[in-house]
């Protein structure tokens, strides 16, 4: 059979690797590097986001009651990370493939410059045949600086690597129309087939070492798929999962939409919404502009509002006069001289159209 290769990226939740003891599961690890080792032999291209540093470390170390909370993180992630990264390379090299070690911080997404870098550090190891293995920095990510969980980073990073699928392995079937332990919970196949409240079937609980829980999982998929990734959320615990997926076999599964080909730089700024540094908010006729079919790009003259002290080259959040998010743009300059011209006619544009993602 004729397989088409695809850019593949697998998310493992932290309860896919772990013992319930904290300690990594072995087998569990060994049987996602099986199969990642078959999808590569199959032609595809196969990159990792794997959580499970800090309930690794949490298996290997006691730290004294006395250390505040963000410490004993950073250091049970610092310990965690080496123990997990041991077992994928020792598995990745019993098949005679390379794995390496990519940390990445929200920061990363916030300048152009360090999201190219981390691109072309994650395509660089797929041309040489190595499997990049990602994870938080969860050394220097703290409080305000950390990502909601894996599964935004995981997102994230598919989109901005153009990946064809995201798989993302938990510890539960899929998304269900209620919480999975419930006698009528049924487990939602096609996302786009079901009318479903989310915030209404999922509840807020998360499994013992999650950090995110299944609505960011869901919020993730919706958004991904919109950037042109199919994503599917399924159990990483099942044997042989990742082909079932891809498969269609079982999971639930977001279909990629169109904008695939969305110019690179509309994507990163997409994806950099949450790094905004100031709000603008615009009157009916800039929203009218913005919102038509024409390439249209801000100008002062449509600007209610500005808050916020962004500087030029930064993200700011474009709202409506309903207090609404319309779309993201870069500055093409700074918090200051868009006061100066605000309201005024024949004014450069604040953002320009190339700059430019509405929702
Ligand atoms: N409607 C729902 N469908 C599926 N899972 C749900 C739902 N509501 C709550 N959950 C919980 O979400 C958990 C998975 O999220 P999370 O703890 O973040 O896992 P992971 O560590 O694998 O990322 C499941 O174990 C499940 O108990
Ligand atoms: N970066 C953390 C994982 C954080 C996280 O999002 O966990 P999960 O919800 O299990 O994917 C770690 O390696 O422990």
């Amino acid at each position: 059979m004729n397989v088409i290769s695809k850019k593949i990226l697998i998310k493992i939740g932290s309860n896919v690797l772990t013992l319930s003891s904290g300690a990594p599961n072995k087998e569990r690890i060994k049987h996602i590097v099986e199969q990642v080792a078959t999808l590569k032999k199959q032609g595809h291209q196969v990159i990792l986001v794997s959580s499970g540093a800090v309930a690794a470390g949490r298996s290997q170390v006691t730290l004294p009651s006395s250390l505040d909370a963000v410490s004993k993180r950073q250091v049970l992630a610092s310990v965690g990370q080496i123990a997990l990264m041991n077992l994928y390379n020792s598995f990745f090299n019993s098949h005679q493939l390379v794995c390496s070690q990519v940390l990445i911080t929200k920061e990363s997404f916030s300048t152009r410059e360090h999201y190219l870098n981390m691109t072309n550090c994650i395509e660089a190891l797929l041309k040489c045949n190595i499997t990049p293995i990602i994870n938080e920095n969860d050394v220097v990510s703290v409080t305000e600086l950390m990502f909601t969980d894996n599964d935004e980073l995981s997102g994230l990073v598919a989109s901005m690597v153009q990946a064809d699928e995201l798989l993302i392995l938990s510890n539960v079937d899929g998304i269900f129309t209620d919480h999975p332990t419930k006698p009528n919970a049924k487990l939602i196949r096609d996302f786009e087939n079901e009318e479903i409240n989310l915030e209404d079937a999922i509840s807020e609980e998360k499994s013992e070492f999650g950090r995110g829980g299944m609505l960011t999982k869901a919020n993730t998929a919706i958004k991904i798929a919109a950037l042109g990734v199919n994503v599917s959320i399924g159990n990483g615990t099942v044997p042989g999962i990742t082909a079932q997926l891809l498969n269609r076999e079982t999971g639930t599964f977001f279909k990629a939409r169109h904008d695939k080909n969305k110019s690179a730089v509309k994507k990163w700024i997409t994806n950099s919404g949450t790094f905004s540094k100031g709000k603008v908010t615009i009157n009916k006729g800039a929203h009218d502009a913005l919102l038509s079919s024409q390439a249209n790009s801000l100008l002062p003259i449509g600007i209610e509002k500005i808050e916020g002290d962004f500087k030029k080259g930064d993200i700011i959040t474009i709202i409506n006069s309903e207090g609404n998010e319309v779309g993201y743009g870069k500055a093409s300059y700074g918090a200051e001289k868009a006061h100066v011209f605000q309201k005024k006619h024949n004014q450069p544009a604040l953002v320009h159209y190339n700059y430019l993602t509405i929702k």
